[in-house]
């Protein structure tokens, strides 16, 4: 049975799953620098993917693509079934969400004001916010568990809670795909593992897509149904963590003697430096 839900500004319904990236041989130069070439790949909703690669391997600059931040030079780019291009800055909010590797200031933003701009999409300048986005600014502090510094300015938060913040965001944004640009990279363990834990039980919870870029290859293979591995700009290999958590395309993306062996509890693939 297909899911549906209401089309953003329109009303009228949509099937969940329809909310697809496609990027058919997808290139990006900036200047003189060949930054992306030849990126062909679906990304399905409902489905969790970890982007990881070298620095400079291009993972920031795909995630940049599909939030609208970049324009390809080369290729194209549909979302849900319509040309990236074409997609009205609103509608588009309503549906994606970005949070980017560096977070910018919140100005005197406090908490519960940050998480409330991502309703900002769907009530627009003209219209007050409803019950209905109040009680979505209200679940989505709940889930990511930022409720109790709800009135705390957000420039005066550790990078692990601004980055809880964001996510809360992201979930009031009630989108069906979240872009996030190394997410983990202020948090400690525990937090990266609850936060990845979060993200999970959301994207599961509502059917979203999710595009992660990593460093961390081991948190990529655990919390990821795919891995996309990348090297000077190119899609190397894709699959599944079993599949991409090999010694040869880790040592051939990273330039290093890689070996891999198996969790010992979850069973999924671990990778180190020979
Ligand atoms: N605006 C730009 N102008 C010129 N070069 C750029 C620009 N943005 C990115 N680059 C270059 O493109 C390449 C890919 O950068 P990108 O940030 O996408 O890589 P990354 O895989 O996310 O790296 P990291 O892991 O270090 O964050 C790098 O060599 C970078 O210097």
């Amino acid at each position: 049975m297909t899911a549906l839900s209401a089309s953003p500004l329109t009303g009228k319904p949509v099937a969940l799953d329809a909310a697809s990236f496609t990027l058919d041989d997808v290139g990006l130069t900036i200047g003189p620098a060949r930054i992306l070439s030849g990126i062909t790949k679906r990304f399905e909703a409902n489905r969790i993917y970890g982007l990881i690669g070298p620095n400079g391997a291009g993972k920031t600059s795909l995630v940049r693509i599909l939030a609208r931040h970049h324009e390809p030079s080369e290729g194209r780019v549909h979302y849900a079934g319509r040309p990236l291009g074409e997609w009205a800055a609103r509608a588009f909010a309503c549906s994606v969400a970005h949070m980017p590797q560096q977070l910018p200031s919140s100005q005197q933003l406090c908490v519960k004001d940050l998480v409330a701009l991502g309703r900002y999409p769907w009530h627009g300048p003209f219209r007050r916010k409803s019950s209905a986005d109040q009680a979505a600014i209200e679940e989505a502090m709940r889930v990511a568990d930022v409720a109790d510094f709800a009135d705390r300015l957000v420039d005066t938060l550790s990078g692990g809670e601004r980055q809880r913040v964001w996510v809360a965001m992201m979930v009031a944004q009630a989108g069906r795909f979240l872009l996030l640009d190394e997410p983990t990279a202020a948090l400690d363990i525990a937090h990266q593992a609850h936060l990845l834990e979060l993200l999970r039980g959301v994207a599961r919870a509502r059917r979203l897509g999710i595009v992660m870029a990593f460093h961390d290859i081991n948190i990529a293979a655990t919390f990821c149904d795919e891995v996309l591995a990348m090297k000077n700009g190119k899609l190397i290999a894709s699959g599944t963590p079993a599949e991409i958590i090999t010694p040869e395309i880790l040592s051939a993306v990273y330039d290093i003697d890689m070996s891999t062996m198996p969790h010992p509890t979850t069973g999924r693939p671990i990778g180190f430096i020979r």
